[in-house]
Parts: structure tokens; sequence; C-alpha cells
């Protein structure tokens, strides 16, 4: 599909964002192995979730409501998952592949994981080789880095130390997970903080787990217990239409139950850096997570540096903070990024390519880019999503101001994560 985007003389109103994609995953995976039934309000309904939850129901688990934002997911228990009668298809998603691997390499039974061509060529050794170092056994193209992977669990896991070199929550995630069925403790230790939401949710069902700094620490063999789960509004959904306001004129719109957790407002920070006119109003806690409403008016943003360890608390919201970019004053400089080449595309290069078209003065750099600030769009212009939701998306807020329509080809990316995107930009 193609998606066309108008240039607009304002954006008002008040809208609700959809569900966190990272808590939504991990409530289906905490809730499937979780003893009793665990509620889900406000669950995101994009492809990537959906992948999980067809994963856990390959996998034994029954789950009510599939398809709808409020499901019931039945707990099979820590050792309740049967094997899956195929090999499991888990579409774009790199999360739902990577905790997947560590969940799995504590089952004893033979499984199968495989997805889409993005997700084939996203890099799986940064989680089969620490998981191996636990006793996991993993076969597959390119010594287990290449998806499909098999996975022969039952080995008998044995918890690790492992310094990770690279600030990933998933990566985390996949350790911690594993760590639930091996023996003793597992300790994960990051070069920089990234998203703690599975640590702040095993936490909330019951797990033994400790948290120091860049350190955490899991117990093995816990008794996991089902409690209700509220999904605050996903930040990084957020993120599009906060710049979108923030860019086109006469702008003031309210986006209500975002999820602020401070391992992932990284964009908050870098918009404030931009001076970015807007406020956090309401600030409250559900179910062990920060959420407030954001209020956003057009801003006169200005030229920043956003670097070091503030990169992995916005990494998915690096392409819309470069569109950003191009409307402030001065140069910003995106470094520290390199992640962003092993994402759903090569993010970096993407949105070099698309900001390039547009008629944005922007020069690649192996670790992010440099945007020259204050350009017009071009319009009349058709935009390539390289079937990555959030580069389609951010060129679709760029397309809000441009001097003319522009069209974004393969836009169905953007059922990934924010199924009602177009829906959302068209009220405001
Ligand atoms: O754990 C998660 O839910 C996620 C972690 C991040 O990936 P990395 O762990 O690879 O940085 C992020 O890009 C992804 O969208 C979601
Ligand atoms: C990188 C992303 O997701 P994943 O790694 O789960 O595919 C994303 O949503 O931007």
């Amino acid at each position: 599909m193609k998606l066309k985007i108008s240039p607009k003389d304002k954006l008002q109103g008040k809208i609700k964002v959809p569900g966190d994609k990272s808590i939504s995953h991990r409530a289906v995976m905490l809730g499937s192995l979780a003893e009793g039934k665990t509620e889900i309000e406000g669950f995101l309904t994009g492809e990537d979730c959906l992948s999980t939850v067809k994963a856990f129901q390959d996998l034994g688990v029954k789950i009510e409501g599939v398809g709808t934002e409020n499901m019931l997911v039945h707990g099979v228990g820590l050792h309740g998952l049967k094997e899956a009668d195929n090999v499991l298809d888990l579409g774009n998603s790199g999360t739902t592949t990577r905790l997947m691997l560590g969940i799995l390499s504590g089952q004893d039974f033979y499984t199968v994981v495989t997805g889409d061509d993005s997700l084939r060529t996203r890099p799986m050794d940064r989680v089969t080789v620490p998981l191996s170092k636990m006793g996991g056994s993993f076969y597959g193209r390119d010594g287990a880095n290449l998806l499909p992977i098999s996975v022969l669990g039952g080995s008998d896991l044995k918890g690790i130390t492992y310094n990770s070199p690279v600030a990933s929550a998933q990566v985390k995630s996949s350790l911690l997970l594993a760590g639930l069925y091996a023996e003793g403790e597992t300790e994960v230790i990051e070069p920089a903080k990234s998203r703690d939401h599975t640590e702040r949710m095993l936490e909330y069902f019951g797990a033994d787990i400790e948290v120091d700094g860049l350190k955490v620490k899991v117990e093995a063999n816990p008794k996991l217990t089902a409690k209700k789960i509220v999904v605050p509004g996903d930040i990084s959904s957020a993120a599009f239409l906060m710049v979108a306001a923030m860019i086109t004129e006469n702008s003031e719109i309210i986006i209500e139950n975002v999820g602020v957790n401070p391992t992932r407002d990284g964009v908050i920070e870098a918009l404030r850096k931009m001076n970015g006119n807007f406020e956090l109003l309401n600030k409250r806690e559900v179910n062990g997570e920060p959420i407030a409403d954001i209020k956003v008016k057009n801003s006169q943003l200005k030229g920043t540096i956003i670097d070091g360890d503030l990169i992995p608390l916005l990494i998915d919201e690096i392409p819309i903070l470069a569109v950003a970019a191009s409307q402030a004053d001065g140069k910003t400089i995106i470094k520290d990024a390199k992640e962003l080449r092993v994402k759903e595309t090569d993010r970096i290069d993407a949105m070099v390519k698309e900001l390039t078209r547009l008629g944005i003065e922007v020069q690649e750099r192996e670790d992010g880019m440099e945007i020259i600030g204050k350009q017009e769009i071009k319009g009349g212009v058709v935009c390539q999503s390289y079937h990555d939701h959030r580069i389609a998306m951010s060129l679709a807020v760029a397309g809000l101001i441009s001097e003319d329509d522009i069209e974004i080809e393969n836009s169905d990316c953007i059922n990934i994560s924010f199924p009602n995107f177009k829906k959302i930009l068209d009220r405001l």
C-alpha cells in the first residue's frame, strides 16, 4: 500500500496512542509462564505483538480476546509449555525472537523459530552465544546467528554472569528469562542502561530479581503469580505525534496515558534539549510503570547532539528525531547509534537516503548522522519505507510540512507497531 500525506496548517486535539509494544510482548510471555490467569488491558494489537501471542498459542497456552486490546492469558506455569508441532514464525519481531530464544533454551523440547525477510537477516548470535554459555543448544546458519534457528532445550542450564557488549534490553531480557530455568543466579551487566520492563514485570509477578545500577540478577525457579496488567500508551508511538505537533504551525495536542519509564524517556530529554514546547501532566504509576499525559505545542526547535548513554533510551525514536532535526535551527549530530544498522532495516542508511530525497542536507556517519536544520521539505516525492514501520511513520510526519503531497511506498508495515496511526493523524 502507498500512503499519501498532504501538508497541514495545524494539528489539534486530545488522543491516546496504542499500548506499549515492549510491555505487551512481556505481558503475554510472563502471563503464559505464570500460574493463574493474567488479564491484560490496553494490549497492542500490532503485528509484532500478535506474533508473540501466536507463538505462545502454538506452545499450548490458551489466550482469550486475541485481536483485541483486552486479553486473558491462561498461564501454564514455568514448566507448562508444550512442544509446538510446527515451526514458530515470529514475523518481523526481533523482541519476540530474542526473548523466546531465552525461554525456549529452558524447555525440554525441540523448537524451530523463523521470521520474515527482514528478521532472517538480523543478528541472533548476541543471544545464542551467551545462552550457549548457559548450556543452551542452538543450530542455524552462520553459527546460529541467522534464523531459522533450532533450539534443543532441556539441557541443564547454569546461571552465568554476562558482561553484555551491547546495551540491549532484548539481550538482557533473553538471559534473564533463561535464568528462570537455570541453576543458581543469572546476572547481566550492561555497558549502559537499556529499557527495564522485564525487570519490573518479573518483580511484579513475584520473581526474585535484584537491580544494582547496570547489574541485574535473577534467581532460578520462581513461582510467578498471574496479575492484571494495564499497558500504558507507547512512548515510541507518541514520539511521532510529539514531533508532528512541534513542527506543524499552530499545533496543540494532548497525548494521554503515555508510558514515561525513565529507561524509555530519552526522546523527552532529547526534545527538551532541542527546545521542544511540551509538558508532562498528571504523572502517575500503573503496575510498576510510570505514566503521564503529554501536552505538545508548535516549537522553535534548535539543533543538538544526541549521543552516549542517551542512545539506548531513545533507540527507536532516532528516525523521528532526525525529522525534528531537519526543522531545528543549526546542526544536529546523532552518534554512538550503530545499533540502528541492525534494526528492521539499516535505519541510518534509510533515513539518510529518504531525507536527502526530501531535500534535506544530511551526512551519514558510521554510527549516526548529521543533519542541517531549518530546511524546506520537498513535495511531490515518492519515498521508500524499506518495509520498516518507524521509517514509514517518520516520513509521514515529514509530509505534514512538505511543500506538496508526498507518498510512501509499502506503508502497510506501520501495522507492526501503530495500527491506527493514519486514523489518529487524520483526527488531529
Ligand atoms: O526489549 C524490547 O522490547 C526492545 C528493545 C530494543 O531493541 P534492542 O534490545 O535490540 O536495543 C528496541 O529497539 C525494540 O524495539 C524493543
Ligand atoms: C526495533 C524494533 O523492534 P524489534 O527489534 O522488536 O523488531 C522497533 O520496534 O523499532
